[in-house]
């Protein structure tokens, strides 16, 4: 359940790497390569290479992670949401252009924001829910008139109402666990995006404890930073694999420790 997020900050880039888009793609390959064995999916996400004028390199890496890990699902991480016409142009840079599996959308246009992205019924759509950063409890906290606040009716409608194929999927950061269980409950088995361990501070055990389906999954858990720059020097691959591993190794526990405690309530 481990999502490698790739976000090369070019102030952070490690011991022998410029900062030019054929130094960023260089460095995100090793970061693949060494990280594939221990994720379900990588996030990049798409401010980092724009900012550089590198999005031909991000065209490059994802071409890499579906031919080195086929087996993992690749999320752009780019929170598009624009009236349908724009929209449908985002959905075309995401799907075709980028050949990403999945896209991260804002909910705030509403319903025909998110609907050209239905014309793609085979790829994944993460909504933005509850997020993991501070100020995310200024919106969505408000409370509407059916008295819910604003994060539980995206979490509803985005799973409902707005997801004729059945593709849509939320984020909800780690640092909100509680929220995470209250998401759950609404959103059914719907796959969560669950960015916020690592750098962030968030709680992993919490996390999948309250955000596992019914089937006993539902999680990608993303790390960006604590993996991507877990070394500095020659060896960073290596501290990004261990690091990887690492937290691959403590969902897995935090999954049994779940399951054993479950069953010991029966
Ligand atoms: O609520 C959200 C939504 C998206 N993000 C993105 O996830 C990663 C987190 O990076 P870390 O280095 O693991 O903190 C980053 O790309 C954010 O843009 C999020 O953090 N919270």
């Amino acid at each position: 359940m481990l999502c490698v997020g790739l976000d090369p900050d070019v102030a952070r880039m490690p011991a022998g790497y410029g900062t030019t888009p054929s130094e960023i793609e260089r460095f995100c390959l090793e970061i693949i390569k060494a990280t594939a064995e221990h994720a379900c999916a990588f996030k990049p996400q798409i401010a980092y290479f724009a900012a550089n004028r590198a999005e031909q390199a991000l065209e490059n890496l994802i071409g890499h992670m579906h031919e080195l890990a086929p087996n993992a699902t690749v999320i752009l991480d780019a929170k598009r949401g624009d009236i349908g016409a724009t929209a449908k142009q985002y959905a075309i840079e995401a799907f075709e252009r980028y050949r990403a599996d999945s896209v991260t959308l804002s909910p705030y246009m509403g319903s025909d924001s998110v609907e050209p992205y239905h014309a793609y019924p085979d790829r994944g759509l993460f909504l933005l829910c509850r997020t993991s950063n501070p100020g995310g409890n200024d919106l969505q906290f408000l409370n509407t008139e059916k008295d819910e606040p604003l994060y539980q009716a995206v979490a509803r409608m985005a799973t409902t109402t707005w997801n004729p194929h059945g593709q849509a999927g939320l984020v909800v950061g780690a640092t909100y666990p509680e929220e995470i269980g209250l998401v759950r409950k609404v959103a059914g088995d719907a796959p969560l995006l669950v960015p916020g361990i690592g750098a962030q501070g968030g709680d992993l055990p919490n996390t999948v404890q309250n955000g596992l389906c019914s089937k006993g999954w539902g999680l990608l858990i993303n790390s960006s930073r604590a993996i991507l720059y877990a070394g500095s020097g020659a060896d960073f691959a290596t501290a990004a694999q261990k690091e990887a591993k690492r937290t691959q190794d403590a969902i897995q526990s935090a999954k049994g420790d779940m399951i054993e405690n479950s069953s010991r309530r029966r």
